[in-house]
């Protein structure tokens, strides 16, 4: 987070709004974007399947007709045989690979691929960075434990599975809270 708001706050200066026309000057932001879905796809399981006919074959497995499929995004994601270090949360990786690839190349399938890939993976890959950004730039951040100290490690990350997926303890923040007494 650190890292993304000095790339924001030098690209976008004092006292002014994060614009649309300034994403593609933010190449570590955009690099967090891709890592965190990688590592959390909001839909782990993309949208089920279903075989229409007996001759199915993957990897040596034969698919049953009528079977239900669904697709594991998010063991993908994290194939060690593809990644290094999958666990970490390593923005670095991306620097300097077009996001373009997402969906194409198959390491990882955040928005699934081929026929069916989401058709909303341009407009996501503009606006999630965009809120991500303005929500960097225009407050801090300090998410906080149980006993109100900000410890990294003592972050809760564990996610529960579903049709979409979210962490299973949702982050506090004063900031989020002061967001959102402001609103309210
Ligand atoms: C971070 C944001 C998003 C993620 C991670 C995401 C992910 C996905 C995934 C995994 C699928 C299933 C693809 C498959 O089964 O192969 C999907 C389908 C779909 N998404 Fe998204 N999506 C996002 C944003 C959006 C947005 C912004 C829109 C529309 C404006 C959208 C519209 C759709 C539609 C209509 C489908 C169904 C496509 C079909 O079955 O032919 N998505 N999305």
């Amino acid at each position: 987070m650190a890292n993304a708001k000095v790339e924001i706050n030098f690209i976008v200066g004092p006292n002014r709004y994060v614009r649309d026309s300034n994403l593609l000057e933010f190449p570590y932001l955009q690099a967090v974007v891709t890592e965190t879905l990688r590592l959390h796809p909001p839909s782990p399981f993309l949208i089920p399947r279903k075989a229409e006919s007996d001759d199915a074959e993957i990897l040596g497995y034969p698919i049953p007709e009528n079977a239900q499929i669904l697709v594991n995004a998010w063991a993908i994601g994290r194939d060690p045989t593809v990644w290094e270090n999958p666990e970490r949360f390593e923005p670095e990786r991306f620097l300097g690979r077009d996001t373009e690839t997402i969906g194409k190349d198959f390491e990882m399938i955040p928005f699934g691929g081929g026929l069916r890939i989401c058709p909303g993976i341009s407009l996501a890959l503009r606006i999630v960075p965009l809120m991500l950004a303005s929500l960097i730039y225009s407050f801090e951040w300090h998410p906080k434990n149980v006993k109100n100290e900000f410890v990294p490690e003592d972050l809760n990350m564990d996610e529960t599975f579903g049709f979409t997926l979210h962490k299973t303890e949702p982050i506090y923040s004063d900031t989020l809270e002061r967001a959102y007494n402001y609103f309210y």
